[in-house]
């Protein structure tokens, strides 16, 4: 069924303004997505009616704080199709996902002569955790190389799939390229070595139903605020079997069972991950997101971004002196480029000023753009309420900042 995204686009307050006296055009959505009033209001009355901390309060309101705070877990196990809700970790994000696994897994399990892959084009988020585990365990990070066209090198990758490799730690959609990557082909034959593989779902969950399940991987990572959520709060997926056998990387309250200085013992999952009191809200906000999705058709969402994402590579591979960075077939919510003779930040700089937002630089992915030799793209990423009015926008006004730089 065809979205009615004009009616969307009332969901978003933000998106009803004037920037730089320009209507706003927001295509930073690789950043972060903006937010309807379905979780605007859900954190507001929150924080109106129930806010409490959770867990062994014993009174109403710590009551209700904590219901909604575990019906957002098994909200989110429903999401991605988990089977467990122990399955689900709230974290602050994607990065602390990655943190969480390559610390809590990669220190007991990684030694030397021990491979950890990843591609290329990963966010520095799941490079450095595993920089940071192998340099500790003397492991070896392998980056799997990344073609011209911006995608993985399946037939590299088939060649470093050894014995030696442990684990293998991919994003399921490039934030820098916009590549979808071949995850079931990635997780299928890593386990036929007997790999361990981590999925960054950042720049995917937004775009389209994610089944952990079905896709068999043992860790699935995501940021709420790519979908609609609210920053600061994020999920591992992690199989039951791995993450209890696991030792936490971060200590505190809620985490233990019993604390003496002779002997500590841990939590039962999800909680042996989650120290501290936690982002509460951020749960609440992340739940209300899902919610919102939910209302729509995820293969109507999938089409609508599909056909504005298609518009705008059509679009820009007609502008003469843009150069695509990443032009794989496979591609989700981001389109990159340069444009001849200029420096990124110049033309978003001027983009910003005629109200459209894009996003500049290396985009936390500084292999990748070495490997295409470019200081950095400009990058649009589109979401939900984007139309092809937007992505007319968009080349509008780069036309006038090429007649402007040029
Ligand atoms: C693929 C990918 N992995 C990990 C991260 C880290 O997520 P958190 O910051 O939520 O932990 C991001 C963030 N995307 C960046 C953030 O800004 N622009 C981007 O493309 C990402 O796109």
């Amino acid at each position: 069924m065809t979205l009615d995204i004009q009616k969307i686009r009332q969901d978003f307050p933000i998106l009803h303004q004037q920037v730089n006296d320009k209507p706003l055009v927001y295509l930073d959505n690789g950043a972060t997505t903006q937010k309807p009033e379905m979780v605007i209001n859900a954190i507001a009355d929150y924080y109106r009616h129930d806010n409490s901390n959770v867990h062994r309060g014993a009174h109403t309101l710590s009551d209700r704080a904590t219901g909604q705070f575990e019906q957002a877990r098994e909200t989110v196990r429903e999401f991605i199709n988990a089977s467990l809700t122990e399955e689900i970790i709230w974290t602050k994000g994607t990065t602390e996902g990655v943190n969480l696994v390559a610390f809590s897994w990669g220190l007991e399990n990684l030694s030397a002569g021990d491979r950890v892959l990843v591609s290329h084009m990963e966010h520095h988020a799941n490079i450095v955790p595993w920089q940071m585990v192998c340099q500790r365990t003397g492991a070896e990070l392998v980056p799997v190389p990344v073609t011209e066209l911006g995608d993985v090198d399946m037939t590299a990758f088939d060649a470093l799939l050894d014995e030696r490799v442990k684990f293998v730690s991919m994003a399921h959609v490039s934030n820098a390229l916009g590549t979808v990557n071949p995850i079931e082909e990635v997780i299928r034959k890593a386990h036929s070595v007997g790999a361990r593989v981590l999925i960054d779902g950042a720049q995917a969950v937004a775009h389209w139903a994610v089944d952990v399940q079905a896709l068999d991987c043992d860790f699935y990572v995501f940021s709420g605020h790519k979908l609609y959520g609210p920053t600061g709060i994020g999920v591992l997926y992690g199989r039951q079997s791995l993450l209890q056998g696991m030792t936490p990387f971060m200590g505190g309250g809620e985490m233990i069972e019993t604390v003496a200085f002779e002997k500590t013992t841990y939590n039962r999952l999800p909680y042996k991950f989650e120290p501290g009191t936690p982002n509460i809200a951020g749960v609440i906000g992340l739940a209300a997101a899902i919610r919102y999705l939910s209302q729509f058709e995820r293969a109507d969402i999938q089409a609508h971004e599909e056909s504005v994402l298609a518009y705008a590579v059509e679009r820009a591979k007609a502008v003469e002196g843009l150069r695509l960075i990443g032009q794989s077939d496979h591609r989700a919510g981001v389109i990159s480029f340069v444009l001849e003779g200029t420096h990124p930040n110049d033309v978003g700089t001027l983009l910003d000023q005629q109200g459209v937002a894009v996003r500049t630089g290396n985009h936390c992915a500084m292999p990748i753009m070495d490997r295409y030799g470019v200081p950095g793209t400009v990058r649009a990423s589109f979401a939900l309420y984007n139309t092809k009015e937007d992505v007319d926008a968009l080349f509008t006004a780069l036309e006038k900042v090429k007649m402007f730089l040029y």
